[in-house]
């Protein structure tokens, strides 16, 4: 679908078709579909990457769900998962520029002066990866995020992937429910194998940017069907 999606061309309406419904729905498809399938792409990667973190979540998810389906709801119960999803947004933000902004006055920023009319471009990335306010940025430590108080709805400056104040993403809240609820299923359903039989340890995790920040390689993998204790104590051996 993102493909189909991309194909469009983002600059084919005019300045009076951007306000036209057909526009708006091509707005929310385009914004709303490539940066979540990235996320969950991204956060399966970690996971299958980093062992002990994915026995965590299974522990999680069969103590509160067991093998039934899983609801919406349940997310709510499920705080190891959402560390874990936290974790792969501020390490892979899918929009690590935000969108462009224009300064609407001038401004002093750190001693920079940003004169009225500035495109302003804000690096998320660098704030969610700066060494002097994350402790080891470059590990994937979902804990950091367990009653740390620090959440991506735009209060807390080092970490806002989806923007802060009056433009940032409408589509937050539909967004880390989706990603939850796809990561929940895919790992409460399957086990996963590499196709080549390399060790996960070894997961390529390179990236790269268009309009997104997306996984440079795709992530192959198979699945199969798990039976749920007997593969978490596998995993923990
Ligand atoms: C993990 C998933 C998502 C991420 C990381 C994300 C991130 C962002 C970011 C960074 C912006 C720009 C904010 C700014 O420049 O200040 C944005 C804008 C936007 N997002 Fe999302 N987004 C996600 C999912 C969604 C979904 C599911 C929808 C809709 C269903 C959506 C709809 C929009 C729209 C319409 C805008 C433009 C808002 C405006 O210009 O006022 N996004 N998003």
């Amino acid at each position: 679908m993102g493909n189909i999606l991309f194909s469009m061309d983002l600059f084919e309406f005019g300045p009076d078709e951007n306000h036209s419904p057909g526009a708006q729905l091509k707005e929310l498809l385009l914004a709303g579909t490539d940066t979540t399938n990235i996320i969950i792409i991204w956060a399966l990667s970690d996971l299958i990457k980093n062992k002990n973190e994915m026995y965590k979540v299974r522990v999680e998810l069969q103590t509160n769900i067991g093998d039934r389906i899983l609801e919406e709801s349940d997310i709510m119960v499920l705080p190891y998962l959402q560390a874990c999803v936290e974790e792969t947004i501020r390490m892979h933000p899918p929009i690590p520029f935000l969108l462009p902004h224009r300064a609407t006055e001038t401004c002093n920023v750190m001693n920079f002066t940003i004169p009225k009319g500035s495109q302003v471009m804000v690096n998320t990335w660098a704030m969610a990866n700066d060494p002097s306010i994350w402790d080891d940025p470059s590990s994937y430590r979902p804990e950091r995020f367990l009653d740390s108080g620090v959440d991506f709805k735009g209060n807390n400056f080092e970490f806002v992937p989806f923007g802060s104040g009056r433009r940032m993403c409408p589509g937050l809240p539909m967004a880390f429910v989706q990603v939850q609820y796809v990561v929940a299923c895919l790992v409460n359903t399957f086990n996963w194998f590499d196709p080549r039989d390399n060790d996960f340890d070894e997961l390529d995790m390179e990236e790269v940017y268009h309009l997104a920040m997306r996984k440079k390689n795709p992530l192959e993998l198979i699945p199969r069907a798990v039976n749920q204790w007997i593969e978490i104590m596998k995993i923990a051996e």
